[in-house]
């Protein structure tokens, strides 16, 4: 019957060109979760979970156009699932007013964890920070007390410099300097050689990484005396591809040469090991389920062709599994005073709260890894930190922050067969 549907409205970045069209994989793995959660007996019984789904094409005005459509147009939603930093920022700033809950499956920027601009925002997509402590971690580990930043000037990377800058003050790390470049990074790299930089964490975009990375061959920063901290998801031969394409001016040999021994931080977005998760399905399981429905879609998957958003599809599942629990819980609370959820409205603050309180609280072993969330709505992940070692990446290990816990494969190497020094060691005479 009619009314025993549960609505929610789903904004997915599927065409345009500026950004993150993530949704492609994002939306079809949301919509095999649906699938899972309406035939869960236990989970809403009696209701069904439907999905109104449009395109915001990681536009933000886009994305408030189709969110007014989902607000002005019947049946009522009871929340709203976003993709896309500026998306969410924009819906999750505006959501507040009707009272919903947005949850994020792909918006990694820092500027999201702010209960005072976002108090209902929820996201199953870390922030880009959660790469910080493993930086930190990952300093420590090797001796490096004096580092340098190298950044693209781009809000989400300036506000992350702005947590791992305080949390070297904090570890007691220098950071002896901080270059940022908008797109031709050689003046901000000569810099580097200038202040002696030995260890420097980069934060950029794939086509920015590149033309760092020629740059880095042509000043000669790179080799056994350097290390480079990259970001752990860009395309595994990012470094490889597109050089005619963006006109860099480096051969594969010589981009080769320059990555080589290169470290990257990611947050794990697929549960590691072979765990069943609440769904019955190990990520594995999950994985080849996603990959036949993708083929059906027309992605060529065997020959991987995959679709944007495919390492983020864990986190768009996740997300429907996390709105399902919720309402789960917040319905036996409403039953219990003869109220449902099909009594939300707009303007009811009380079962807007009843379901903030019970998103805020869902904890639960998802395709992703362990679900949870901050008190900022953030998620909590594991982050995977690899090196480079003949050309292909190489996993060195995991690192838990909440419990401080680095799990290390001791598989990294150094070019010239020993850990490279953070500052040129001047010998005494004696
Ligand atoms: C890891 C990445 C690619 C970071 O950007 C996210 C998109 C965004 O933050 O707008 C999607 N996931």
């Amino acid at each position: 019957p009619e009314d025993n549907v549960l609505h929610i409205g789903g904004i997915f970045p599927i065409a345009g060109e500026g950004g993150w069209q993530g949704g492609q994989a994002c939306m079809p793995a949301a919509n095999l979760a649906l699938d899972d959660v309406n035939q869960q007996e236990d989970l809403l019984p009696g209701f069904t979970l439907k999905l109104h789904s449009n395109d915001s094409e990681c536009e933000p005005g886009l994305g408030a156009s189709v969110m007014y459509n989902l607000l002005y147009n019947t049946p009522q939603k009871l929340m709203l699932l976003a993709g896309c930093s500026t998306v969410c920022t924009t819906v999750a700033e505006a959501a507040k007013m009707w009272n919903l809950v947005v949850l994020c499956y792909g918006a990694s920027s820092p500027a999201l964890s702010d209960r005072n601009r976002f108090p209902t925002l929820f996201r199953t997509h870390p922030s880009a920070t959660v790469h910080n402590p493993t930086r930190i971690k990952l300093l420590q580990k090797f001796g490096w007390s004096r580092v340098a930043i190298l950044q693209q000037a781009e809000e989400v990377f300036i506000s992350t410099v702005e947590d791992l800058e305080a949390r070297c003050k904090e570890a007691g790390i220098e950071i002896v300097t901080r270059q940022s470049f908008l797109s031709d990074p050689s003046d901000a790299v000569r810099n580097l050689r200038r202040q002696d930089a030995r260890i420097i964490v980069g934060l950029f975009y794939v086509v920015a990484a590149r033309r760092v990375l020629c740059e880095l061959y042509q000043q000669k920063l790179y080799g056994k005396s350097y290390v480079w901290f990259f970001i752990g998801w860009y395309e595994d031969n990012w470094f490889e591809v597109n050089l005619d394409k963006e006109g860099i001016p480096c051969t594969k040999e010589q981009m080769r040469l320059a990555a080589e021994g290169h470290l990257t931080t990611e947050a794990l977005m697929w549960n590691q090991n072979n765990q069943t998760t609440i769904s019955g399905m190990t990520s594995e399981d999950f994985r080849e389920r996603l990959n036949k429905m993708l083929k059906e879609d027309g992605y060529d998957i065997d020959n991987n062709r995959y679709p944007e958003g495919y390492q983020e599809a864990p986190l768009a599942y996740d997300a429907v599994w996390s709105v399902a629990l919720a309402f789960n819980k917040t319905m036996e609370k409403l039953n219990k005073l003869g109220k449902s959820l099909k009594n939300f409205t707009y303007t009811n603050k009380e079962i807007a709260d009843d379901i903030y309180s019970a998103i805020n609280s869902t904890q639960f072993l998802g395709v992703s890894g362990y679900v949870a969330f901050s008190s900022q709505g953030d998620r909590i992940a594991l982050t995977q930190i690899e090196q480079v070692i003949d050309g292909k990446y190489v996993k060195l290990g995991y690192y838990d922050t909440q419990s401080d816990n680095l799990t290390w494969r001791n598989m990294e190497r150094w070019i010239g067969g020993k850990i490279p020094q953070d500052r040129t060691i001047v010998k005494k005479l004696l």
